[in-house]
């Protein structure tokens, strides 16, 4: 059994604004308390060619949105692309969409791009950052590409793949943070949360 280490000073509460499975398993692996207020942004509306802008503003924005709703709060939000030879590559539309942007990112390397945003909810501070990780896609077949669409997992993720869990079969190599692939760079969020007195640790 794992000790609990949280090294909290501070009496603001936690809160995660996304409806991301992924990310509430990562900081529930990490053993903190937290509340779940998903983020109701239209993310069409901030479309911005630049990916590491795109992802930074729509962070903030759903913090930003989810702080409004809390008080006495730490509020922790995310976005997630993939860039794909200048190309941003957000949740597939549908199968017809996974398979192209699997068929793209077949035998190449490409990136994975997080935008973090916490703050708390009087807003005296924020801090937004990003994360890239560059992946390595290993050759996949026609037949597996139909396979893995076949089982749903490439839905609601960006690029339509999921390296934690079938989409892991077609990773060669990583070269950044894997949490962050999967939606949440721990390392980053750790350094943030200590400004707010908040240690893992
Ligand atoms: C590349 C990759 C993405 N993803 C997921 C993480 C994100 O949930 C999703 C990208 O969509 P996001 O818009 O970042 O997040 P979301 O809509 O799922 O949740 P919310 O906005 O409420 O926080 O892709 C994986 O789970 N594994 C992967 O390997």
């Amino acid at each position: 059994m794992i000790k609990k280490a949280n090294n909290v000073t501070s009496n603001l509460k936690l809160v995660l604004a996304s409806a991301s499975p992924r990310r509430e398993e990562i900081l529930k692996k990490l053993n903190l308390k937290f509340t779940i207020v998903p983020a109701k942004i239209n993310e069409e509306n901030f479309s911005n060619s630049d990916p590491i802008e795109l992802v930074k503003t729509l962070a903030l924005e759903k913090a930003k949105s989810v702080s409004e709703l809390v008080e006495e709060a730490i509020v922790i939000a995310a976005d997630t692309v993939v860039v794909f030879k200048g190309q941003i590559l957000g949740k597939p539309a549908d199968e017809a969409d996974a398979k192209n942007m699997l068929k793209s990112l077949n035998s190449n390397q490409h990136q994975v791009i997080t935008g973090l945003a916490v703050l708390n909810s009087s807003k005296e501070k924020i801090f937004v950052e990003h994360n890239i990780t560059d992946v390595k896609m290993t050759n996949m077949t026609e037949k597996e590409i139909d396979n893995y669409i076949e089982t749903g997992e490439p839905m609601g993720k960006a690029g339509s793949y999921a390296i934690q869990g079938y989409g892991g079969l077609f990773v060669e190599e990583i070269k950044g943070s894997y949490h962050s692939v999967m939606g949440l760079p721990i390392h980053q969020l750790a350094k943030l949360l200590d400004k707010f007195n908040y240690g893992i640790l």
